[in-house]
């Protein structure tokens, strides 16, 4: 995921199109969060969406049945609206409190799991999500909780490889 908040448009591009080249050669799909624009101007493999910008359906409309399209939902009503406009797949949160975006509400354990029983999309968690609390988000044990997302668990310390290893241990454990 491209998330790229105060980038102005052409350098957020060229992030981008730096992103997909290493995507690619890695067989990694790269979303980009909220800019519909960069992602047709890049060819990303899908777009991700919050309740405050433009509605799933109408990005679904824009970049055609094949590309993926996430969306941020906190409440049950959001996840049905997210399967009727045609998303691929919800992020769910924050589940824990964060300081990475700013005035969010914390929805907890318990409101991922309210979405995820509410819906048959695949649901990412987001949201002050880590190595030492990973294990305990997917362990809430509904299938269609597939995955969590994180910025700060790996952009917020010393070395990110190091951050990224012990939550992918931490992940592999919990799943297998
Ligand atoms: C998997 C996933 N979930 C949620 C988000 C956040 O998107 P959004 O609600 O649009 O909030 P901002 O990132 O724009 O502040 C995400 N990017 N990915
Ligand atoms: C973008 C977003 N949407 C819900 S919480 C969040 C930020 C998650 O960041 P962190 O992993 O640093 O808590």
């Amino acid at each position: 995921m491209n998330r790229e908040k105060d980038a102005k448009t052409r350098d957020f591009l060229e992030v981008a199109k730096s992103c997909i080249k290493i995507c690619r050669a890695h067989g990694v799909p790269l979303l980009i969060n909220d800019r519909i624009d960069i992602a047709l101007a890049c060819n990303a493999d899908g777009v991700h969406v919050g309740q405050s910008d433009i509605p799933a359906h109408e990005v679904r409309r824009l970049l055609g049945p094949n590309k993926i399209i996430g969306v941020s939902c906190k409440t049950t009503e959001q996840a049905e609206q997210a399967w009727i406009d045609g998303a691929d797949y919800i992020g769910c949160g924050g589940v824990y409190p964060t300081n990475t975006k700013a005035n969010n509400l914390t929805v907890g354990i318990d409101g991922l799991k309210r979405v995820c029983l509410a819906s048959k999309l695949p649901v990412v968690a987001i949201g002050g999500i880590n190595h030492t609390n990973a294990a305990a988000v997917m362990g809430i044990g509904i299938p269609n909780l597939k995955g969590v997302a994180v910025v700060s668990a790996l952009f917020d310390r010393q070395c990110v490889l190091e951050e990224a290893s012990k939550l992918h241990a931490t992940l592999v454990e919990a799943t297998t």
